[in-house]
């Protein structure tokens, strides 16, 4: 047998123990799969704290960019987290000392990305990030190895275990936002800092990763239009049921001849869509080759053991000599992203106002949608409380987003609106 594939891992968390586990636990199967033997040699955290694994053969490295520039490691996870300072640091160190990088770090390549890949290219090593994306969905492979014969004019997905935890929980449970957002923190799915989850941050680095590879364009982060969940109430998860909806938060990226549309935000999907049916910590990643027509992965997107299981998958590949170009063609041959405005988009909208319950209400916001040319699919008033604010509930027929823009701002301008709006975009793929 072949030398033995030495690790260095920064990051001990969720991930990272996970990995840890995962790798001692299974390092039989994975000798057997690669032909070679593969050994944890250091390991950096925060804290030297009583690790529940056994680290009688790691060196304990205080400095995580010092583990990446002087431990032996053929190979160093970048399992710490955040776009800049210390995790980019340890990853830029490993690539300059030839070593490979494996990395779970969706933010990080969502800004730094096409860079990192020309110098892991240059350097002849990999960049490898399975686990950024979808979890432990093989997307990444899915659509780098696997649909690689194709190209791609659509990919969309659930992206974001934690949304889709507390979306389906809220749901099924009736809970609030808050107490399902702590069990999704609890269980290990959240980012360090949740808001990346619920404001659709993460959702976006997620899906810029994946319009990179499957349009192969460098990746744009800053060109995602971006809605998170926190406007989403109990009030808009009952009207969508009542609809026949699921409300689910989407990345769509979708290349057409002007350019690429990014997006995350909330759907309206019809309940009898696949996608609708993902529910809990579930990702699903559907793209569309030229060839192969629809391909659908769907699996856990988040939490130590499914995560670890990508990083490991990613490990396996090195360990067998399999490297490949971080976005599937090389890093200097990435076009240039040119992005489509939010505002083209055409769709139908559900579009929640509380109103005052008045005579006039209702001729009042039908004369602006009249002026932008937007019809009116259904209506929903239950309640009745002369005088008092009463939730109406509007969707459309299909129609341009800017129309939509538009008559929003004006309808959020009368008198009888007494409420942000709460506008979500129905989709139907
Ligand atoms: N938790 C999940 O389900 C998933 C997480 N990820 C990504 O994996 C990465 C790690 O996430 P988690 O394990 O959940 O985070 P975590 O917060 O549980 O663990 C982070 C680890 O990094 C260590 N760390 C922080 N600063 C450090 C420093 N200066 N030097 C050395 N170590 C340092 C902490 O001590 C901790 O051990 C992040 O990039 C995250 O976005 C990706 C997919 C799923
Ligand atoms: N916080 C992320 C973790 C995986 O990427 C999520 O909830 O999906
Ligand atoms: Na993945």
């Amino acid at each position: 047998m072949s030398e033995p594939l030495k690790i260095a891992i920064a990051g001990l968390g969720t991930v990272g123990t996970g990995t840890v586990k995962l790798i001692q636990e299974n390092l039989g199967l994975l000798t057997l799969r690669t032909g070679r033997a593969i050994s944890i040699v250091a390991v950096s955290a925060r804290s030297k704290k009583n690790r529940d694994f056994d680290m009688s053969d790691i060196t304990w490295y205080d400095d995580a960019v010092t583990m990446a520039a002087e431990s032996d490691a053929d190979v160093v996870m970048e399992l710490i987290g955040g776009s800049e300072g210390i995790a980019k640091e340890v990853v830029e160190t490993a690539i300059a000392k030839g070593r490979h990088v494996i990395t779970a770090n969706k933010a990080l390549l969502a800004h730094h990305g096409a860079e990192l890949a020309r110098k892991a290219e240059e350097a002849g090593v990999a960049l490898a990030y399975e686990a950024a994306v979808a979890g432990g969905i093989p997307v990444i492979k899915g659509i780098r190895e696997g649909l690689a014969a194709n190209s791609f004019d659509l990919v969309y997905g659930i992206l974001n275990g934690t949304c889709n935890f507390i979306l389906s929980n809220m749901r099924e449970t009736g809970r609030d936002f808050e107490e399902v957002l702590f069990e999704a923190q609890e269980l290990g799915y959240a980012e360090a800092e949740p808001s990346f989850d619920v404001d659709g941050i993460d959702a976006s680095h997620k899906l810029s990763l994946l319009a990179s590879l499957a349009f192969g364009s460098e990746v744009d982060f800053d060109s995602v239009y971006i809605e998170g969940i926190r406007a989403i109430s109990s009030l808009d998860i009952a009207y969508a049921d009542e609809l026949g909806y699921r409300i689910k938060l989407l990345g769509i990226a979708r290349k057409t001849q002007d350019g690429i549309d990014q997006r995350v935000h909330p759907c309206m999907v019809p309940a009898e869509q696949p996608i609708a049916l993902v529910e809990g910590v579930l990702n699903a990643v559907v793209c569309k080759g030229n060839h192969v027509g629809t391909s659908v992965f769907e699996g856990a997107g988040a939490g130590g053991g499914p995560t670890a299981s990508a990083v490991v998958a990613d490990l396996v590949d090195i360990a067998r000599g399999t490297i490949l170009p971080t976005f599937g063609i090389p890093a200097a041959k990435l076009e240039k992203a040119v992005s489509q405005p939010v505002e083209t988009r055409e769709g139908s909208y559900y579009l929640r106002l509380t109103v005052e319950d008045r005579p006039g209400v209702i001729a009042d916001i039908a004369a602006i949608l009249k002026r932008e040319k937007i019809s009116v699919k259904s209506l929903l008033q239950h309640e009745s409380n002369p005088g008092k604010a009463v939730p109406l509930v509007i969707t459309t027929q299909e129609t341009v987003e800017l129309a939509m823009i538009r008559a929003l701002e004006s309808i959020s301008g009368l008198d009888c609106v007494l409420e942000k709006p709460n506008m979500i975009r129905i989709v139907s793929l």
